[in-house]
């Protein structure tokens, strides 16, 4: 499969996050895509190759046009200030709180749009962040085109990215671009299959209202896990998106039957749906020595993953999503997408 890549990502370069009340060194960071990009090249999984440039109109198909102004404008604003660090937030909108006027103090304008703060922006966080929603519309663009899948290699993730807020390492949701891009080249029904250790609740959010792009997602019950505040198994869509989301969550250290027991019903589904396009958000935290996640997968369980997402017989895309096991992340992610090749 054809295999999509920048290595503008490295402009997103965080310093530092807050977890269990320190500012630690963040888990997301350039060597993670640099593995994969190396562990895809030296396997041969496909040719690689560098995004085209889209139109930030294709974002605004998924992300509210005033979060996206926040975020081009947002390293400007800080530096205005004075300051030369990364912005982290300190104050939010919460309950009660209202979130149609944007304040016009910085802090204030970023707490509108976060919602943790794991999350530093710095000065080429937006270049690297359009670049990577470059990335997985051009892998979906080449999948409408014809290819029968392809790997967007981007970062950072995107996946907790809801129209108007970031959070968990993420900015702008790069499976939800790619899924209204297949939505906008004539794909009627599109899914979105997120086996990322977490819960996608920025896509969730993004189609929540929605029947044509069905949201399904196995991950750490977020009773314990992050993000906590959504995804558990009674969000099944509002209004015309009642029946469209699905969640399946699962303890901590649940084992990897109980995790291929989700998958084969979220299979069932998408076949029931009868798709014409999938996205996978591809988070391989999932990984038994993750150092932030607790489910039990290996190479023999990614690559049953790739071979049963094979099955579904749908033009795909991958987009890379988290994991954090960074000497295997590269292996980890290959063994998914060598598992869909040799399925056939
Ligand atoms: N800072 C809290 C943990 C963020 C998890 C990010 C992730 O891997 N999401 O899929
Ligand atoms: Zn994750």
């Amino acid at each position: 499969m054809k295999i999509i890549y920048s290595e503008r990502h490295r402009l997103h370069h965080g310093e530092r996050e807050m977890y269990r009340g320190q500012l630690v060194p963040c888990f997301e960071k350039p060597e993670r895509a640099q593995f994969v990009y190396d562990a895809v090249k030296e396997r041969k999984v496909g040719e690689i190759l560098e995004p085209k440039e889209f139109p930030v109109s294709a974002i605004e198909r998924v992300h509210a046009p005033r979060y996206i102004r926040f975020l081009e404008q947002a390293w400007d604003l800080w530096t205005a200030q004075g300051y030369t660090n990364d912005a982290l937030p300190a104050v939010w909108s919460i309950r009660g709180h209202r979130d149609d006027i944007e304040p016009e103090n910085f802090s204030g304008k970023l707490g509108l749009y976060s919602y943790d703060s794991g999350t530093p922006l710095m000065a080429g966080t937006w270049a690297a962040v359009k670049t990577g929603a470059d990335i997985a519309l051009t892998a979906q663009e080449l999948v409408t085109g014809g290819e029968r899948a392809a790997f967007a290699l981007s970062r950072p993730p995107g996946h907790h990215a809801g129209r108007d807020f970031m959070g968990g390492y993420c900015f702008v949701n790069n499976a939800a671009v790619a899924a209204q891009g297949f939505r906008d080249h004539g794909a009627e029904r599109v899914v979105v299959l997120d086996v990322d250790y977490h819960h996608g609740n920025g896509t969730q959010s993004i189609f929540y209202e929605r029947s044509d792009v069905m949201f399904l997602s196995i991950h750490g019950d977020p009773r314990t896990e992050y993000p906590f505040f959504l995804g558990h198994a009674n969000e099944i869509g509002n209004g015309e998106g009642v029946g469209y989301n699905k969640n399946y969550p699962l303890a901590a250290g649940s084992s990897n039957a109980l995790w291929f027991d989700a998958l084969g019903d979220a299979v069932r589904r998408i076949n029931d749906y009868r798709a014409d396009a999938l996205v996978i958000s591809l988070g391989v935290d999932t990984f038994a020595d993750d150092p932030i996640s607790k489910f039990q997968l290996r190479e023999p369980e990614y690559r049953k993953l790739g071979a049963q997402l094979a099955a579904l017989k749908l033009p795909t895309v991958f987009v890379l999503e988290g994991g954090y096991a960074v000497a295997e992340i590269g292996h980890n992610v290959a063994h998914v997408l060598q598992g869909f090749e040799d399925a056939g």
